[in-house]
């Protein structure tokens, strides 16, 4: 199969249902029982993966090695879809399996071993099976298991229920009397946002997930499909049951609005590799391409799990590898090596990788976007405020930690009306509203560096006033970049109309309000359990990477604002870094989800 076969045939627009498969064989799920108490939730009924009958089949052989058992808890304790890989992967053996030796074989030396860029779970069960059969054998037998096999991870049904059905649900209040009841969430919860939150944390704290296998190629009446995993995801799949005929369905379903051409690849997590890595890691000589893309998995899996240094590295090998023969993989290299250092929070050492990107821009759309915001937003010039002398406005610190500022009427009313019609006027021009700033919520909004007024104003303003102003409350004398910045409209009664709890990707946030004509709204910070509502004009700015926070339900009306994402430069960062242990740590659980990075959020 080629490498084709992924790409996007046309332009398909967030949240669009690429490919949907059904039915499907479901060989195993594990299931616990934490239902208990949860349909008593009004509208938890609504939430898919239910009512679903469970065969639970674990191989009850001795599994060739002891750490196997050990291994494999360890995944379901965490969740992981490699457990039941291992598992089935396991059960095919001992289940005495001839295996189609010859056809898995040629089809590597046919395709450049191109089959070996997926293989996370081949390296990760190696260890296991060593003692039992031979290298070769089992790269036979996964390729073989590989290719009927899909695996996909099912969300909790309070998952589901936290993330939508809440924010559905007229009895609110109920939900909330019932969560609190069962100690599910604290006392004084009533924000939904913060409901929500509490929520995904207790299940979090859970017993695994469900977690599905499914065998059987489930493209297998049409072309077949095989899902590849990216740090940069740009698909997700999704599974529910349909009702009618009682079977699963599943879909592929597009993050954000995906390019014709564009790969889609699809998001999974990687569990448990790290002890493996760090013996892979010192041998691994590249000097074939499988060692070249087994390396940029195990480079990602390091980036996955915040170690820089060894990811960063890696993807230098990897890109000096392909540079020569590969544009395509040398392109997502360089974007991968900018992401690390965007990561480490080294803001202009991640431009400079991007602008070393120029010549791949016609194959990588990331980097054309990161170039079209160097020019932009000038990032590689010295033209600062400075000279003229500045009248830093009057602000309120909210809260003791000096993380988040609100400063009112820092822009004119008259100019926030301009700003919204240039908005409108733009997306009636320019084909609508785009919608892929949030990976999980489909939000109305322009980028400004596609718009030439909104993109002038801003510039302006954010060196004339922004940028003092931020001195001056965050306490540095180092100068601030805009990494993105959106104006977004948030409309009562439409998928749009709040933005789930999250951090940003920036080291500091800003929230414009150009209205007031709204009811709700407002940013929500669960740290401080406050929601900013200021009036149009004026300015909320934060620690965006440092506060979890969201967009407030808007229950009536449209809510405009401006949002930035900033970053101080490095040498900055460090300094802050350094004098930052006083600042209010947060005490969510939640973790960053599971899409490796994604631009504007985390
Ligand atoms: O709607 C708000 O006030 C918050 C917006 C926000 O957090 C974001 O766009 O990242
Ligand atoms: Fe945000």
């Amino acid at each position: 199969m080629e490498d084709n076969n992924y790409k996007a045939s046309k332009c398909i627009p967030k949240g669009t249902v690429i490919q949907e498969w059904k039915p499907y064989k479901i060989i195993s799920i594990i299931e616990d029982k934490r239902e208990e108490g949860f349909a008593e939730l009004p509208g938890y009924a609504q939430c898919p993966v239910l009512n679903h009958s469970i065969e639970i089949r674990r191989t009850s052989q001795n599994l060739g090695s002891p750490e196997l058992p050990r291994f494999v808890n360890r995944l379901f304790r965490d969740g992981s879809f490699e457990a039941l890989c291992v598992l089935a992967l396991f059960d095919e053996l001992l289940c005495g399996k001839r295996i189609p030796m010859s056809g898995a074989l040629e089809r590597e030396s046919h395709d450049g071993n191109r089959h070996m860029e997926d293989s996370s779970l081949l390296i990760e069960s190696w260890p296991f099976v060593q003692n039992e059969v031979s290298w070769m054998q089992f790269l036979s037998l996964y390729h073989y298991i590989e290719s009927s096999m899909h695996m996909l991870t099912i969300d909790h049904p309070l998952t589901h229920y936290a993330k939508h059905v809440l924010f559905q649900t007229e009895h609110f209040d109920e939900a909330v009397k019932i969560c609190q009841r069962k100690k599910w969430i604290p006392k004084e919860s009533e924000n939904r946002l913060q409901v929500s939150q509490f929520l995904l944390d207790y299940v979090a704290s859970l017993p695994p997930r469900i977690v599905g296998v499914l065998i059987g190629n489930p493209a297998s009446n049409s072309t077949s499909v095989t899902l590849k995993q990216c740090s940069i995801p740009s698909a997700y799949l999704e599974l529910t049951v349909d009702k009618l005929s009682d079977q699963m369905k599943c879909k592929m379903i597009s993050m954000y609005d995906l390019q014709r051409e564009e790969p889609i690849t699809v998001s999974t997590r990687v569990n448990g590799l790290d002890p493996l890595q760090d013996q892979l890691d010192g041998k691994l000589q590249i000097n074939s391409m499988e060692k070249a893309l087994m390396a940029q998995r195990l480079a990602h899996n390091h980036f996955q799990n915040e170690k820089y240094r060894e990811a960063m590295s890696m993807y230098k090998e990897c890109y000096e590898f392909f540079s020569p023969k590969d544009e395509t993989r040398a392109a997502d290299l360089l974007h991968s090596m900018a992401a690390v250092r965007l990561s480490q929070l080294k803001f202009l050492q991640a431009q400079r990788e991007w602008k070393k990107g120029s010549k791949y821009q016609h194959v990588n759309a990331g980097i054309a976007l990161q170039l079209a915001k160097q020019t932009a937003y000038g990032y590689f010039e010295n033209s600062r405020a400075g000279s003229k002398q500045i009248k830093v406005l009057q602000h309120e610190a909210i809260g003791s930690s000096r993380t988040l500022f609100i400063t009112p009427r820092t822009v004119s009313p008259n100019m926030c009306r301009k700003l919204i019609a240039w908005a409108k006027d733009h997306a009636s021009e320019q084909g609508g509203w785009t919608t892929s700033r949030h990976y999980a919520v489909p939000t109305n909004d322009i980028p400004l560096h596609v718009s030439k007024n909104l993109l002038n104003w801003f510039v302006g303003w954010f060196q004339e006033t922004a940028i003092p102003l931020l001195q001056s409350q965050f306490r540095t004398k180092q100068t601030f970049f805009v990494h993105d910045a959106f104006l977004v409209r948030y409309s009562a009664g439409s998928s749009s109309e709040y933005l789930p709890l999250h951090y940003d990707e920036s080291t500091h946030s800003l929230v414009l309000a150009l209205n007031s004509e709204f009811d709700g709204g407002g940013t929500y910070f669960y740290n401080l359990d406050h929601t900013v509502v200021p009036g149009s004009g004026s300015l909320v700015s934060f620690r965006g990477n440092k506060l979890l926070h969201g967009g407030n339900v808007v229950t009536k009306g449209e809510r405009f604002i401006i949002a930035a994402f900033l970053y101080v430069d490095d040498e900055t960062t460090c300094e802050q870094k350094r004098s930052s242990s006083t600042s209010v740590q947060n005490t969510s659980k939640r973790s960053k989800p599971e899409e490796g990075f994604s631009f504007g959020f985390f």
